[in-house]
């Protein structure tokens, strides 16, 4: 496995690029750490293929270098990199069974019999084929075909990396929770540094340890779920993750106090002046619809969502969003919103401002 270093790295798909916005990946240095599952999350177009593609050796970046433990490979072919990949879609030998399938890395690499027959047995129980292993793959499922393109991935033990390309995408709903647990238990048991791209907020967050999101080219966070949750560094992020997402309310901020239209509300922090675009960012779970406490909105709708409600409401021109407990009593009163100040984050030109501590 690998520690994997990003330096300076960018690329433009345009033989002359004249400015950033010509960038598909905009210049980023980072390092993923050896041994690490990360999610690259983001929408469609933000640049998670691109990176993918220069990790692999696919594509080689028009700026900086990539590094696998150190030493460069910005320049090496794929196969030198020793890595194993995973596609949408599954890339199985049909004439060949299931067994002859997982030892085809193995195989490929001389190793001897032995190890391959006990090392195939060991992944084959992993994603649950121990059964299936004498059938030819044609006339499989397409979800039996993806757990042997991931058992595959997987089987080699020298991979510097396991990148996975929406792994889900051509399984059936009901398996994409259980394959996505046994993903999680196999980088749990083999400590592989593992690289999952995905534009599905509940794949990244229940697959990896550091989720990498991406937005317009950028990284604009890497964190854990509870960072995202918490912390989102960039209005994007907030919006992006959650369910519904992170309210952004535009504002002026003083001190240890935000106003909306004048309305004043408390800080959990103090901020210093603040210029150009300036916004809050509180998360539907962090505000509370009350008959007496806060500012004044206007309910539109109350969703009932299973284990919780969403109440849809208006503040102040703005649409926003709340999270009620699925028990607790709403009625047509309730026409005031206060937010959990500890958890009010400030943005400035949507990326956040750190406030004091005090
Ligand atoms: N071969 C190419 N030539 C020119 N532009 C490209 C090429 N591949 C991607 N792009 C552009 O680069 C940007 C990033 O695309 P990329 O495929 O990396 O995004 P993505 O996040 O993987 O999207 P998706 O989830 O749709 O695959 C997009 O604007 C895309 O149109």
């Amino acid at each position: 496995m690998a520690k994997i270093t990003l330096d300076n790295l960018a690329h433009s798909y345009l033989a002359n690029p004249a400015s950033e916005d010509d960038y598909a990946l905009k210049e980023m240095t980072h390092d993923w750490d050896d041994g690490g599952a990360y999610a690259l999350l983001g929408s469609s177009g933000c640049g998670k293929s691109t990176l993918l593609n220069i990790i692999s050796g696919l594509l080689q970046p028009s700026q900086g270098r990539i590094l696998f433990d150190g030493k460069d490979v910005t320049h090496a072919p794929t196969a030198e990199r020793n890595i194993a990949q995973v596609f949408q879609f599954p890339v199985v030998y049909d004439t060949m069974t299931v067994q002859e399938n997982l030892a085809f890395p193995l195989r490929n690499r001389g190793r001897d019999e032995a190890y391959v027959a006990s090392r195939v047995q060991e992944i084959a129980r992993m994603i649950g084929m121990e059964d299936m292993l004498r059938k030819k793959a044609r006339g499989l499922t397409a979800d039996a075909k993806q757990k042997i393109s991931l058992g595959r991935g997987m089987v080699r033990k020298d991979v510097n990396a396991l990148l996975f390309d929406e792994p889900l995408t051509v399984i059936d709903p009901h398996m994409k929770w259980e394959l996505r647990t046994q993903l999680k238990k196999l980088h749990h048991d083999f400590g592989h540094t593992m690289i999952y791209v995905t534009h599905d907020q509940t794949e990244a967050l229940t697959f990896a340890d550091k989720v990498v999101v991406m937005y317009d080219g950028r990284v604009v966070q890497i964190g854990t779920p509870e960072e995202l949750f918490e912390r989102p560094e960039h209005t994007f992020v907030g919006y992006f993750i959650g369910s519904p997402g992170m309210n952004v309310i535009p504002a002026k901020v003083e001190g240890r106090s935000a106003y909306v239209n004048g309305a004043q509300m408390a800080l959990g922090h103090g901020y210093g002046a603040l210029d150009g675009k300036v916004e809050i960012g509180v998360r539907p779970e962090f505000a509370r619809l009350s008959q007496s406490d806060g500012l004044p909105i206007k309910v539109r709708r109350v969703e009932d969502a299973g284990r919780h409600k969403i109440i849809r409401a208006e503040f102040f021109g703005h649409g926003i969003n709340i999270i009620a407990g699925e028990d607790d009593r709403i009625s047509a009163d309730m026409n005031r919103v206060s937010f959990d100040a500890a958890h009010v984050n400030v943005y400035r030109n949507d990326w956040r401002v750190k406030g004091d501590a005090a």
